[in-house]
């Protein structure tokens, strides 16, 4: 399932300087692994509160972790559960491709082209004052769109993510920048989107 030969950098046609891509699995290897985390991983929907009400999240999530390592964002709990086999080699494969060791991971689920995630930037305090994400897409390719946040000098731009690639983005760019995959409605597939994270538990 994991190619054997470390995988050169994808060329970006919207080059940003904290961000590295890489086709991280074939198309065959990436749809063998889609199918098998679409039905086994125990999706739930979660919830997020916004100017005191309660929202459903439009895209479905699970969180895998290392013991003790919680996930909350805006109120919203996830269950943690344990490393499956093929979870557990990805983080290995990605920490040999990109240098970094990584205690979590988010795994989205976009059941079609209306599900998306907003504007924002992964920069709670648990993720420490220099998160690194590293972010492997499955399934239909979507768009992943970036902004500078106030005060940064740079330009919005996007760039389509498809099935096998592994986006890598390296500190500052949750400090600086905002990134959101909008919803597209014309596309009718599915997309799995798996997020590694190093959490720093807070006291
Ligand atoms: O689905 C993606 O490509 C991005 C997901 C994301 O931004 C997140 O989980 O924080
Ligand atoms: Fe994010």
């Amino acid at each position: 399932m994991l190619a054997a030969m470390t995988p050169a950098p994808l060329i970006l046609p919207a080059p940003h300087p904290l961000l590295n891509c890489w086709r991280l699995l074939d198309a065959a290897a990436a749809e063998q692994l889609f199918h098998a985390l679409c039905a086994g991983i125990p999706w739930t929907d979660g919830s997020y509160l916004a100017a005191g009400r309660r929202f459903r999240l439009p895209r479905q999530q699970a969180w895998f972790s290392d013991a003790g390592i919680d996930y909350r964002y805006a109120q919203n709990l996830l269950n943690s559960h344990g490393w499956t086999p093929p979870l557990a080699a990805l983080r290995e494969q990605v920490a040999q491709l990109t240098g970094h060791r990584f205690n979590a991971v988010l795994a989205n689920l976009y059941r079609d082209g209306e599900d998306h995630v907003g504007w924002h930037a992964d920069d709670e305090a648990d993720l420490g004052p220099a998160p690194v994400i590293a972010s492997l897409s499955l399934g239909a390719t979507r768009a992943f769109h970036w902004r500078p946040k106030p005060g940064v000098a740079g330009a919005a731009a996007s760039l389509p993510l498809e099935a096998g690639t592994l986006l890598l983005m390296r500190a500052p760019f949750q400090q600086q920048w905002e990134h959101a995959v909008p919803a597209e409605p014309d596309i009718a597939g599915a997309r799995l989107n798996l997020t590694f994270r190093r959490v720093f538990p807070q006291p």
